[in-house]
């Protein structure tokens, strides 16, 4: 378990990452996502020790990180793997040997190493492209050579910082395939840095969103999602000018599974004995479900009974404030 309280950084007078709080699980899959700039890739960097903090503790295992001696923390690194976006691997070796190399660096016996190089081929499913050099491989395929690599060490975490980035939408779900895979079978703890959503919703059980060093939002990703705080709308670039301005509109979240949409406006509009307008709806893939948001606009006195009706059925919503009747409210405030 890696468990971080009141944790800041500083670089200077600059200080990056201010009251950090998050506990990442053993077999979480955990993203830490935010724009340019917001501390993702410096909080990655406490957390496998290449860079220390000023204040606050950083434990794994129960053991503070910035306490260890130089032996500790060889050793701590070694059980920490890491993939990047630009795959840093060796170009003039074949990919047998960039998978090799950590294994020879640490004196493993020959025969290990050849067996753990082919185990770990077969798992990113490279087996074939053994003898390759990484400029005849596809970047999907470079990923998971550094994969292979980050594993060797029999690591018990796996860093990604950004490492789809750089690959196209259908390469980026196979690398995310692969990582669950090896979270699921390995019972390996992933830690993903992304700016990527659709990484976040495909492959993280929970986040934390970044914002100019501290963190604006955290929790399970469904329930993120569900919620969908400020700081998700931000990165989401949300515009909600396009709802209607009379009224009050609701997003209602639900999983696609238990209920459609359309059956859950249905039913409730004959439960209720109301008639009411579908404003927009999107359903998108998580992990292992399917969700679905629908938003809809009802007048002032039918949101009592329809916010009853959801909360009765447990259902998750909020009201949405369409940014023109903020604006409204704010310049009445002024005068
Ligand atoms: N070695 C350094 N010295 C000084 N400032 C730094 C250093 N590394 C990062 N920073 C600053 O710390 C802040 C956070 O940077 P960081 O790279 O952690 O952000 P990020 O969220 O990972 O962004 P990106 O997605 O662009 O990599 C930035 O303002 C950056 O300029």
């Amino acid at each position: 378990m890696i468990k971080i309280s009141g944790l800041k950084k500083k670089f200077d007078n600059l200080e990056v990452l201010k009251n950090i709080n998050l506990t990442i699980e053993d077999g979480d899959i955990y993203g830490l996502v935010g724009r340019s700039g917001a501390g993702k890739s410096t909080l990655l960097r406490c957390i496998n020790g290449l860079t220390d903090y000023q204040e606050g503790s950083l434990t794994v295992d129960g053991k503070e990180v910035k306490n260890f001696s130089s032996y500790e923390m060889r050793e701590f690194r070694r059980g920490m793997g890491m993939i990047f976006q630009q795959f840093s691997l060796l170009n003039r070796k074949t990919v047998y040997q960039n998978v090799a190399t950590p294994m020879q660096c640490w004196n493993y016996p020959k025969d290990e190493i050849d067996r753990k190089v082919k185990e770990l081929l077969e798992l990113v499913g490279l087996s074939d492209k053994m003898d390759a050099k990484p400029r005849n491989l596809s970047g999907g395929q470079k990923q998971r050579v550094a994969i292979a690599r980050a594993l060797s060490m029999d690591s018990k975490v796996l860093l990604c910082d950004e490492a789809t980035s750089a690959l196209d939408p259908k390469t980026t779900l196979s690398i995310l395939e692969l990582l669950k895979k090896i979270n699921k079978e390995r019972g390996i703890t992933i830690i993903i840095v992304t700016h990527q959503m659709e990484v976040v919703r495909n492959a993280c059980n929970k986040i934390s969103i970044l914002e100019n060093g501290e963190i604006a939002a955290q929790g399970e990703t469904k329930e993120i999602f569900a919620q969908r705080p400020k700081a998700l709308q931000n990165l989401l670039g949300e515009e909600s000018t396009k709802l209607p301005n009379i009224g009050r509109n609701i997003s209602i979240a639900h999983y696609v599974n238990d209920i459609s949409d359309g059956m859950l406006i249905t039913k409730m509009s004959s439960d209720l004995n109301m008639t009411f307008s579908v404003v927009d709806g999107q359903i998108l893939n998580y992990s292992d479900d399917k969700f679905g948001t629908v938003i809809i606009n009802v007048t002032e006195e039918q949101f009592p009974a329809i916010t009853k009706y959801l909360n009765d059925r447990n259902y998750e919503w909020r009201e949405i404030v369409s940014s023109l009747e903020k604006s409204e409210v704010e310049d009445n405030d002024i005068n």
